[in-house]
């Protein structure tokens, strides 16, 4: 793959930027554009990107990635339409835009692949699920997977599946992010100082993630591995039980689903 172009670079396009860089591309083969001038050029000084203007990068790319808010995309493919060069490759990273969108909006015949990643990109470690456009072929996601897997893990899924996986992965760290968060209360309220309670449940989170990732245990039986028959973790259980836990992330990522499907729907002609 030829010249990459991030139309968007705020947290997502940089962390895309930042994750080819450091897998060993070189930042002469990259390009952003960014409506905020200031914007671009703390990434022009942080990482020697250059940022262009969307014709430039549509000139210059063969992979254009679009990491714009999904309420902002209209400008943007209003910009790209008319300067796209013939199969130019369009990876959209937007939750909830349904790749006929793209198709709808750009030349005819545009192959797009639409991307649900998420911001564990930034330290190599992204889980991004890839699915084909209309006129995208199999080169196409192989050309987007291989690229993904500079920065982390690639599953390819039915585009029917994407609102799923928005909600599972695509907003999954901010969960855990949010759980954490919360244990790290517990500490506090247990009177423990906060830089040891932080400590405490960062390194149990990476521990219990690797633990998870070596895949050779199931996660029911992880945690009855921790739950001691009359001991410290079964108590802990039934509260999260009492408390609907489990009921609160079923319903809270369903929501999650449900939102990526309303901002596709936004966006139907
Ligand atoms: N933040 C996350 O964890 C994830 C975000 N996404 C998706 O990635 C996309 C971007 O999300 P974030 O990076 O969080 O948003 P963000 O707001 O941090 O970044 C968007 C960037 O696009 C720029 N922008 C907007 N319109 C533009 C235009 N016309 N020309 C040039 N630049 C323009 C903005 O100035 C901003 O820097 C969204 O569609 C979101 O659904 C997908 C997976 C995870
Ligand atoms: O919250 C959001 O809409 C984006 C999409 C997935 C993660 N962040």
């Amino acid at each position: 793959m030829g010249t990459i172009a991030v139309l968007g670079a705020g947290k997502i396009g940089e962390a895309l930027l930042s994750g080819l860089i450091s897998g060993g591309r070189s930042p002469e083969d990259l390009l952003f554009t960014e409506r905020h001038p200031e914007r671009a050029a703390e990434l022009e000084a942080r990482y020697g990107i250059t940022g262009v203007t969307v014709r430039e990068a549509a000139q210059r790319a063969d992979l254009l990635v679009v990491a714009v808010k999904p309420q902002d995309i209209d400008p943007v493919l209003a910009d790209l339409a008319p300067v796209l060069r013939p199969q130019s490759l369009v990876v959209s990273l937007c939750a909830g835009l349904p790749t006929s969108l793209f198709e709808r909006k750009l030349p005819s015949g545009t192959p797009v692949v639409r991307v649900m990643p998420n911001t564990p990109m930034l330290v190599g470690e992204a889980m991004s699920a890839v699915s084909a456009g209309k006129y995208a072929g199999p080169e196409h996601v192989k050309a987007v997977t291989e690229l993904l897997s500079c920065v982390g893990k690639v599953v390819e899924v039915p585009e029917s599946q994407q609102d799923a996986v928005t909600a599972l992965s695509g907003s999954g760290p901010a969960y855990f992010f949010y759980l954490v968060e919360a244990m790290i209360d517990a500490g506090i309220l247990l009177g423990l100082p906060r830089a040891v309670a932080e400590r405490l449940i960062v390194q149990s989170a990476v521990g219990a993630a690797k633990m998870l990732d070596e895949g050779e245990s199931h996660p029911v039986l992880l945690r009855e591995a921790v739950t001691s028959p009359g001991g410290t973790t079964i108590n802990a259980i039934r509260e999260l039980e009492k408390h609907g836990v489990r009921a609160a992330l079923i319903a809270a990522i369903e929501a999650a689903r449900d939102r990526s499907a309303e901002l596709g729907r936004a966006h139907e002609d």
